[in-house]
């Protein structure tokens, strides 16, 4: 599904009012009905309570001023509180305004200046409360009686049905902007935007329905929008039934850089993820000395045994060994459990700035890669970086709790900087990629959290490479079905005890059905 942003969101209605020429007034009032018909089944018995609707200055107003004529209409008891002078509204919304009054519902002008406390006693007289404060025209911190509002309306705990956007929280970056509301559920308009399902978005905004209000479809593929929540019609997009003269030659061959004393297991798990996804072959690179672990551990993928350090780490002598084989080879997956040796950044350097097929970096790469970022600079293939947020903090110099924070800047920001692929993991895993595109994930569970996850995601992501899909959709794709199979397997068990080699035998299902989706 395509995330809007504010900007992106505005853009749209101009173009259907402008181009198309369809009567903002007429979306607004398509907007109302459609958030009044979501309400009514949030809320039953709506129609029978005390509904107040507190207003600001904007469109967003606008619709509520539609909404308290729509549900005064279906005889509930309405009052509206708008906290501007009637002087500055404008437009559609002051067309809604003034019908308002000919209808003799009650419309109250709050002031800054007048008791607080004398004022917020017709909301805490309401049964349900509609916010159409502030909608995707939030431009700075709420402050002041707005402020005071909606921090008086979340300390009712009443049911808060929000206007596209719970008020104060930011369309385009679901941060909270001062103050905002906390709804019970949210219609929107258009599109989904983005700050419903990043950062503070999803909790703040509860049940979240979008509105077709009408803008046609034409003008929405038309307008290059690039942001996307993850789900299945979207999965299913992007990856079609194979042809049926396949071959193993001809579905991509995935290299693989894993593995030192103790971490045989991840270098395993990689190659498995990559397979399950369809890689046609798999070659892992193995410290010599491990090979023989790796014969025995591996059954489809293939070993190369390379030269080691003396710790059985890989040595940076195996630099043009490696080079060679993978440049006729379609893509290379390197890092989990590869260790922090010297020998082996200086062969990470060289891999990342010398390879001509696409990079995934995961783990121990990234930790590297924290010491001296320099190599993503050479790199001329593209790269897909896949941080948990520990090894972003690492990446960037960030806290844990600042990575978190602000998950989407930091994403973007590192993506664009640096000019890699960002799969930033975490619930709502983001993935981000230097042309702006970004996809917020919605598949999961909190049963990921144990060791290995993030080598099978690797490998699945890196496996969609070899296939030749572009990295980006690669990432995405991976990261969906890395949840979904989680999902899956704790389907009839708790939240506890999944393991990641749980999920290998359970995605090529769930291709299949990508796959067979209509
Ligand atoms: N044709 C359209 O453009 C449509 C717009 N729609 C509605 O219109 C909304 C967008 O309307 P607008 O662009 O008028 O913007 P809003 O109504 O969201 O808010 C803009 C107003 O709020 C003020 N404001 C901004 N930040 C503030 C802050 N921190 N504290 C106090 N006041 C602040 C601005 O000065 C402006 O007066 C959407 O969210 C949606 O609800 C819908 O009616 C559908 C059609
Ligand atoms: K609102």
């Amino acid at each position: 599904m395509l995330l809007a942003t504010a900007s992106e969101m505005a853009e749209l209605d101009r173009k259907t009012m402008e181009e198309i020429g369809i009567p903002g007034i007429v979306l607004m009032e398509n907007a109302a009905r459609g958030a009044a018909a979501f309400f009514e089944t949030v809320v039953p018995d709506l129609c029978t309570r005390h509904l107040l609707v507190l207003a600001g200055s904007g469109n967003n107003a606008g619709d509520g001023f539609a909404l308290a004529r729509i549900f005064h209409g279906k005889g509930a008891t309405v009052r509206v509180v708008c906290l501007r002078p009637a002087d500055r509204l404008k437009g559609d919304a002051l067309v809604n305004y003034n019908i308002l009054h000919r209808l003799g519902i009650p419309v109250y002008h709050w002031d800054e200046k007048e008791d607080f406390a004398s004022q917020f006693v017709q909301v805490q007289k309401a049964d349900v409360i509609l916010d159409a404060l502030l909608g995707t025209g939030l431009q700075n911190e709420v402050r002041g009686l707005y402020r005071d509002v909606i921090e008086g309306v979340n300390a009712l705990g009443k049911p808060v049905l929000s206007v596209d956007v719970p008020s104060g929280l930011h369309a385009g970056t679901g941060r909270v902007l001062g103050s905002a509301i906390q709804a019970t559920a949210t219609a929107t308009f258009g599109c989904l935007k983005v700050g419903h399902v990043v950062g503070d978005g999803p909790a703040r905004s509860g049940r979240v329905q979008v509105v077709d209000i009408g803008i046609p479809p034409a003008v929405v593929a038309s307008s290059g929008m690039a942001r996307w929540l993850l789900d299945r019609d979207l999965c299913a997009s992007w990856i079609g039934p194979r042809p049926p003269d396949a071959h193993k030659g001809r579905a991509g061959h995935l290299c693989v850089l894993s593995g030192s004393p103790g971490k045989t297991g991840a270098a395993a798990m990689v190659c498995q993820g990559a397979l399950r996804v369809g890689a046609g072959l798999v070659t892992l690179f193995v410290p010599r000395s491990l090979n023989p672990i790796m014969e025995v551990k591996l059954t489809e993928a293939m070993t190369l045994p390379v030269a080691e350090t003396e710790s059985q780490c890989f040595s940076v002598s195996a630099r043009q060994d490696i080079l060679d084989f993978v440049a006729d080879k379609e893509a290379l997956a390197a890092g989990p459990g590869i260790s922090l040796h010297e020998e082996t950044q200086a062969l990470l350097k060289d891999l990342v700035a010398g390879s001509t097929v696409p990079l995934v970096l995961d783990a121990d790469a990234l930790t590297l890669l924290a010491r001296d970022p320099s190599p993503l600079q050479e790199a001329s293939a593209p790269v897909i970086l896949t941080p948990h947020p520990g090894e972003m903090a690492r990446l960037t110099g960030l806290s844990v709790p600042e990575v978190q924070e602000n998950r989407l800047h930091v994403a973007t920001e590192f993506s664009r900087t640096h000019k890699v692929i960002v799969v930033l993991k975490g619930h709502g895993t983001l993935v981000a990629a230097p042309d702006g595109r970004l996809a917020v994930n919605t598949t999961g569970t909190p049963a990921m959290a144990s060791g290995g996850m993030g080598d099978v995601l690797t490998g699945m992501i890196a496996g969609f490479v070899a296939q030749g899909l572009d990295p980006f959709r690669a990432a995405c794709l991976g990261v969906y079905l890395h949840g979904l199979a989680a999902e899956e397997a704790t389907a009839r068990a708790t939240s506890r005890g999944l393991i990641a080699m749980d999920l290998l035998p359970r995605i090529p299902d769930l291709i299949g059905q990508l796959e067979r989706h209509p």
